[in-house]
């Protein structure tokens, strides 16, 4: 089956919808960025977070003004998405393979190519800033004809080429297509991949009241209770009911494991993992009390922020949860664990370019410790709810059966289809919860699709 296609490119004849920064040539900065940004992350394995950080982000990026660095995010949104579709249309144009050290004139070209492929971008301002790039750096100067023949030849190219391209191309590095084949089969790591072509919408977690904030709001009600916004047409922070603290921004899958523990009176509840806090505001909203612990004092920083907003409380403790040593035992802990974040390549296209399988393998290590320590702070009959972004079974289901195969008085909790809403398609024969981009279809791709997670909910014996 043919997978759904992104949105093509629309014919252009005005100007270019972001506005230019450069005082000497409008847009050049910004396509010289990107074209930088994308060479870090291909060949540095630089995660694109922290570089487009508009408090601490690249230098480059930080000179520009907001609509360009906009247009950056765009540029290497779509670059990153249909990186291997863009390389497949542009070494039909190109007589012989670039030089592998040729990766300067490489990264312009993809650049230029996902303006013109995939953005509203005048294909002649793509082209024409491309061959000035080129013609700017000593690396590349000399092939200035080269990138204003080939992508002239992509313009033409585009309308018979690029729907064929990509139906025929899977848009991921191949380690990372390799395991999501062994992993889900052939045919799903293809709908996986298909999603990963596509923007995912802004879902949003409300204290109360959906259907009246999807209303109000302009989005819809997910069946697991999120509000889902196909796109944003303002900054969240301006969007009603932000500054009121009646919602907060968590995607539809990161919403799940903190329903998995139920609701609570008092009881007291650890969020071992827990900045930014979108989950221990769950627990609190939930009836906890609740000990949120992270070991990055940023990160805290913004929870701490995040649940002021809210108008939640909770303990705040900064500590490496192996150091972390509490003066009594929780009746149940969630171990939201850092892992390779796979589950969330729609919304960061640079994951499978940035991590590796050896980042895989350390990081399924690290939780396993985590998990170790955490299933320590919980009383005999409390629970463990073990949960990450990676769509690896490394880091979810193998971990699992390894930790229950070495930890006696552990036991799996089943969970039950009719514990929360919406949740019945996303639990395995084993009892555990396993959500991809390919899940919960809403008639289109932009409406559909919940980032990758794993949860499990783990008994201490009593
Ligand atoms: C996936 S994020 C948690 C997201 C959070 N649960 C939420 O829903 O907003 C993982 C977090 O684990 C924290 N972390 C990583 N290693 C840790 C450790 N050894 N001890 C405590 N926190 C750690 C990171 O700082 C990061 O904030």
């Amino acid at each position: 089956m043919k997978p759904a296609q992104p949105a093509r490119k629309k014919h252009h004849s005005g100007k270019d919808k972001f506005r230019d920064a450069s005082p000497s040539i409008p847009g050049l900065a910004a396509r010289k960025t990107a074209a930088r940004l994308l060479g870090a992350v291909i060949d540095t394995r630089t995660a694109l977070d922290g570089m487009t950080d508009n408090e601490h982000g690249h230098p480059n990026y930080m000179a520009l003004d907001m609509r360009d660095r906009a247009l950056v995010r765009a540029m290497l949104g779509a670059a990153l998405r249909h990186r291997m579709t863009i390389a497949a249309l542009l070494a039909k144009r190109l007589e012989k393979p670039l030089p592998a050290n040729a990766t300067t004139l490489s990264h312009i070209l993809h650049i230029a190519a996902a303006q013109i492929l995939f953005l509203d971008v005048p294909d002649s301002a793509a082209v024409d800033l491309a061959v000035t790039h080129a013609k700017s750096d000593p690396r590349t100067r000399r092939f200035d004809k080269l990138v204003n023949a080939v992508l002239r030849a992509l313009v033409r190219m585009r309308e018979t080429e690029l729907e064929p391209a990509l139906a025929a191309t899977d848009d991921a590095p191949q380690w990372f297509l390799t395991r999501l084949n062994q992993a889900y089969g052939k045919e799903q790591a293809r709908a996986i991949l298909a999603a990963h072509r596509f923007e995912p919408p802004i879902d949003l977690t409300v204290k109360s009241d959906p259907q009246g904030w999807a209303e109000r709001l302009g989005g819809i009600v997910l069946p697991t209770g999120s509000v889902r916004l196909e796109k944003l047409t303002q900054a969240v922070p301006e969007l009603p009911g932000f500054e009121e603290g009646e919602w907060w921004v968590q995607d539809a899958a990161a919403a799940l494991p903190a329903r998995l523990m139920g609701t609570f009176s008092g009881s007291r509840v650890a969020d071992l993992c827990a900045a930014p806090g979108g989950k221990t505001a769950q627990l609190v909203l939930a009836g906890a009390q609740v000990t949120a612990l992270d070991a990055s004092q940023s990160r805290l920083k913004r929870l701490a922020r995040n649940l002021e907003r809210l108008h939640f409380q909770a303990d705040i403790i900064h500590s490496d949860l192996l150091d972390f040593t509490p003066p009594d035992l929780f009746d149940a802990v969630l171990l939201d664990a850092p892992c390779s974040s796979t589950g969330t390549i729609r919304r960061h296209p640079d994951v499978a370019w940035t991590k590796t399988p050896d980042d895989i393998a350390k990081l399924a290590s690290l939780q396993r410790r985590l998990l170790d320590k955490a299933f320590t702070l919980i009383r005999p009959g409390g629970i463990v709810l073990f949960s990450n972004c990676s769509l690896d079974p490394l880091e979810g289901e193998d971990l699992l059966t390894a930790f229950l195969d070495e930890t006696p008085d552990a036991e799996l909790d089943p969970i039950q289809p009719q514990e929360a809403p919406g949740i019945a398609p996303f639990i395995t024969p084993q009892g555990t919860l396993r959500t991809t981009p390919a899940g919960l279809d809403m008639g289109s791709p932009t409406l559909s699709g919940l980032d990758g997670f794993y949860a499990a909910r783990i008994r201490k014996r009593g």
